[in-house]
């Protein structure tokens, strides 16, 4: 069978990888040139967390060693408060990490790995212009000119933008919701100390919550961090001089301006752009012969650390059903495209939820109680009561069953505190009354 992959980004080389390893004819279709070969790339992000999901993924084609390896593993959010103190919250139990990946590095690992495979071609500087999803036929521009491919199963790993989809949308009825959020991102740089070293703490990921925004800053290997400023772009749009970057970061991030320079971080705000941050929702997420993966079939946004782990997830769960439908493309195609939808909305507000978790919640002395009651409980019965971040991080317990449980477990100590809470008014009452009788 021949299949054509659009997009060699992280999603499309892996599916090249997993569509090769059964046998198929497997032609990818990447618009932007060669990463391998090009000195820069401007991406979406300089690096990313790789848990649970993403590595299962990776380990079922057996890429996963060496990019785990090379990950930094993360076990705790480092929380810096406005007067430059700093407290740990750890993710999950020991030993459990999620971990900071340099997106290039993998990008290029995982097209290696495509590209080892005899039954795989890449082709670069093919940028899809339209996809007939009736006759599988699609168009591509090249610096050649347009050029033609049909296949017999297509899979759109074309990113939050992606044509695939539009095609999809035109001839196959699935429906389609995309919603910016009102906060945009800047990506800045915390470099190496005077020694060569990280100077903060490198096995976490760094908060800096301030309630209607956050800084966060995730370890590379070159020892420097990746910071990311998400703000509201009213807030982004006001800042328009040095002094106002620096009156910024001096009233909210002041323990940063040393780590950053004054001089790079004014320097790295202007030049830096403003990503824009979305989520989109297809329903269904294929039909006929096509199906949609990573971005493509569901962009989040990015504070739940998932977006990749769920599209790395997406190439293994279909991979099950190519297994479980004993190859028939078409039952596996009809299965994945109505049963992932509800796992990828689930994770899609998830994400959304994990931003008011991050940027404020984590200053919150109930929160910070809830989590300790969470992990007490989880501790006295590990598969029975599993906390939230655990179930999505390091679980693959599907995303929209964790929804599901969290909000009986919620709800059941929710009604158990309610309880004590009553009984404990209620005992202190009845102890007054005696009290005040003697
Ligand atoms: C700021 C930020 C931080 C993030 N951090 C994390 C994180 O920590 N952990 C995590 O799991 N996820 C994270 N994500 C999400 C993650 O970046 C995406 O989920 C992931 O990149 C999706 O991979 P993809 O291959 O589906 O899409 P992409 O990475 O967007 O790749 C799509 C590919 O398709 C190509 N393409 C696009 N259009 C066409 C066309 N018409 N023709 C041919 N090729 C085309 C593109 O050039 C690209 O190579 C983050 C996202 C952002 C924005
Ligand atoms: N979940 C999220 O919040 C995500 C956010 N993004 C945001 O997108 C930006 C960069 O993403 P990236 O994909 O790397 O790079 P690009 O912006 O370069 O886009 C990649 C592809 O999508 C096309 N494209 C871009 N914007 C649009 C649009 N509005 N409508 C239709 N097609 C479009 C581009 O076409 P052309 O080259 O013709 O412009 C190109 O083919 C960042 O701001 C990033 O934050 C991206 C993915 C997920
Ligand atoms: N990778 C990210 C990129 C942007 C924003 C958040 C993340 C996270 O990973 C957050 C982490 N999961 C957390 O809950 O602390």
């Amino acid at each position: 069978m021949k299949v054509i992959v659009v997009g060699g980004g992280l999603v499309g080389a892996l599916e090249a990888v997993y569509m090769a390893r059964r046998g198929h004819e497997v032609h990818v279709y990447e618009g932007r040139t060669d990463i391998r070969k090009e000195p820069r790339y401007s991406g979406l992000s300089i690096n990313l967390a790789l848990s649970v999901r993403g590595i299962a993924a990776l380990r079922e084609v057996g890429v996963e060693a060496e990019i785990v390896n090379a990950g930094i593993p993360m076990h705790a959010r480092m929380i810096h408060s406005h007067d430059g103190q700093q407290s740990s919250q750890p993710y999950g139990t020991q030993g459990q990490a999620i971990r900071s990946i340099d997106r290039r590095n993998l990008n290029e690992h995982l097209l290696s790995a495509a590209e080892g495979l005899p039954n795989v071609h890449l082709h670069f500087e093919h940028k899809l212009q339209r996809a007939d999803t009736k006759s599988n036929t699609l168009v591509f521009k090249t610096p050649k000119g347009e050029v033609k491919a049909t296949g017999d199963l297509i899979i759109g790993c074309d990113g939050a933008h992606s044509q695939v989809r539009r095609g999809l949308m035109r001839s196959d009825r699935v429906n389609y919701q995309q919603r910016y959020i009102p906060h945009g991102y800047k990506e800045l740089t915390i470099p190496p100390g005077p020694d060569g070293d990280f100077q903060i703490k490198a096995n976490f990921l760094h908060i800096w919550p301030r309630s209607t925004f956050m800084m966060i800053a995730l370890p590379n290997q070159d020892k420097t961090f990746t910071a990311t400023l998400f703000m509201p772009f009213d807030k982004f749009d006001s800042i328009k001089t040095a002094e106002d970057v620096l009156e910024l970061f001096e009233a909210e991030f002041p323990d940063s301006i040393p780590l950053i320079g004054r001089e790079r971080l004014v320097k790295d705000y202007f030049e830096n752009p403003t990503g824009t941050l979305m989520t989109v929702k297809c329903d269904p997420v294929g039909a006929r012969r096509t199906i949609l993966m990573g971005d493509a079939a569901h962009a989040v946004v990015p504070f739940y650390g998932q977006g990749m782990n769920a599209g790395f997830e997406d190439c293994l769960v279909f991979n099950n059903l190519l297994e479980k439908h004993a190859n028939d493309i078409d039952a596996a195609v009809a299965d994945y495209s109505r049963s992932r939808v509800a796992d990828v909305h689930a994770i899609a507000d998830l994400a959304l939820y994990n931003y008011v978790e991050m940027r404020d919640l984590v200053n919150s002395r109930w929160f910070l109680f809830r989590k300790k009651v969470d992990n007490f409980l989880h501790a006295l019965m590990p598969n029975t009561f599993i906390p939230l971040y655990t179930m999505v991080t390091f679980s693959q317990i599907p995303y929209a069953t964790v929804v599901a449980r969290s909000k009986q477990q919620a709800h059941t100590i929710d009604t158990a505190l309610t309880a004590l809470a009553a009984t404990a008014v209620g005992g202190a009452a009845l102890a007054a009354w005696r009290y005040w009788r003697l």
